[in-house]
């Protein structure tokens, strides 16, 4: 009897402690499953993303509708965050953090300092709002400060800020849209394609003169001289409204980038003078408008402004050699030299431009000058005589070689 029971309880003992394996391996193969879930679903995403990135998958249309309140979300009151959206204009909001919240976006671009999107709001109205990233640490009244001396900045040759969002963890500008792109685009944008329509002389020095009076605006309503009142002067920040009129953006961003960023990303920090002593004046910009006429005349890209995945050139020392070389026919871009070659009015242009990239700043004009000098340039210019910033012995004997030179 007692070796029946003990038996028994053995095998009650062997029973519970079977169940209780199964327990413990069922519990096992449900984490293994758990695990390679969570692998798989990672790796999905990893795969998603990069194909997204590389455009193989089309862009999600609800991110596309909801892009702008994820951008602001943080801020809004709903959100916990304490965002408020200012207008510049005396007259009032034009509309509400609401009606932004809800509007549909599209990416523009990532520029240097941020995402920049495309707001289509109801009623037909669509803003631009640039996300700023990597800023000084400001407290709200200093930005402010900042932000409506940019503001009161006002040309017709300059884009107009409209309102700026400030929160704790955001700081976006909204401006109006520019309908027709950007001169980056209008300069290299199609090259060699079927697509490409050409960008002729006539619209190509309207738009110097355009960016030459933008600049001289900043300039006079700049008082220190050891500032560059645009700071980051290149050709994708030269828009075109829908009547093909020139309007300068990203100007006064130096006061409220964080130093080190501003070294690495804006165009005045790459000056010879910055490079070798660090100094950042107005003359800075004058140098920035040198190298972007150079753009203009040659349909090059400056290698300090090439956007990632585009080779630039360095245009100041190649024209230069160029013209001590004796081969200065050649640097213009053959879309606007057809077939007379260069005329008198690019020669001055890009004498102009010369004088801007020069080395020692001191040397170089002021902006008001080269207003002067620009507007005087003519579409058809067959004035032998010009004065001031131009050098006319070296201006004759580069008009000479034009028109002996052969091109190479
Ligand atoms: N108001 C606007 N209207 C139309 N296009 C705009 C407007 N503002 C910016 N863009 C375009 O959006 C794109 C991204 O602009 P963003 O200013 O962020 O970058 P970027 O000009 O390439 O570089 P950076 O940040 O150094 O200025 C550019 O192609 C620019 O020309």
């Amino acid at each position: 009897e007692e070796d029946m029971s003990n038996e028994e309880s053995g095998g009650e003992s062997n029973g519970s402690r079977f169940v209780a394996i199964l327990v413990v391996a069922n519990v096992i193969v449900l984490v293994v499953i758990l695990f390679l879930l969570i692998i798989y679903y990672k790796k999905y995403n990893k795969l998603k993303n990069a194909m997204k990135a590389k455009n193989i998958l089309p862009r999600d249309k609800e991110h596309d509708s909801t892009i702008m309140g994820r951008a602001i979300e943080k801020g809004t009151p709903e959100g916990g965050g304490k965002g408020k959206l200012v207008f510049m204009d005396e007259k009032g909001p034009a509309f509400k953090l609401d009606d932004l919240f809800r509007s549909s976006a599209e990416g523009l671009g990532r520029g240097n300092f941020g995402n920049c999107y495309k707001a289509m709001l109801e009623l037909g109205r669509v803003v631009v709002v640039k996300r700023l990233i990597d800023l000084k640490p400001l407290s709200s009244e200093e930005f402010v400060r900042q932000v409506r001396a940019i503001a009161d900045q006002k040309h017709p040759n300059l884009l107009p800020l409209l309102a700026y969002y400030y929160s704790k963890e955001e700081r976006l500008f909204l401006y109006p849209f520019a309908a027709h792109g950007n001169l980056f685009h209008r300069l290299h944008g199609g090259r060699g394609t079927r697509d490409r329509v050409p960008f002729r002389w006539g619209s190509r020095l309207a738009a110097a003169q355009g960016v030459a009076r933008a600049l001289e605006h900043l300039h006079r309503h700049t008082r220190s001289e050891a500032t560059a009142p645009h700071g980051n002067l290149k050709s994708s920040n030269i828009l075109f409204d829908e009547n093909d009129e020139v309007l300068v953006c990203d100007y006064g961003l130096t006061s409220l980038v964080a130093p080190p960023i501003a070294a690495q990303r804006m165009v005045s920090y790459k000056t010879p003078e910055y490079q070798s002593l660090k100094r950042i004046s107005k003359k800075s910009d004058v140098w920035s408008y040198g190298c972007l006429v150079f753009e203009l005349l040659t349909g090059r890209v400056p290698a300090h402004s090439a956007p990632p995945g585009t080779n630039g050139v360095e245009l100041c020392g190649w024209v230069n050699r160029a013209v001590r070389e004796e081969w200065t026919a050649e640097i213009f871009d053959p879309e606007i030299v057809v077939s007379r070659g260069a005329n008198q009015g690019m020669l001055r242009l890009m004498h102009i431009a010369m004088k801007c990239c020069d080395k020692s700043p001191e040397k170089r004009p002021e902006i008001g000058q080269v207003v002067a000098e620009v507007e005087k340039v003519k579409v058809e210019d067959d004035e032998l005589s010009y004065s001031s910033l131009t050098d006319d012995s070296s201006y004759s004997a580069s008009s000479s070689q034009v028109i002996g030179d052969d091109r190479r």
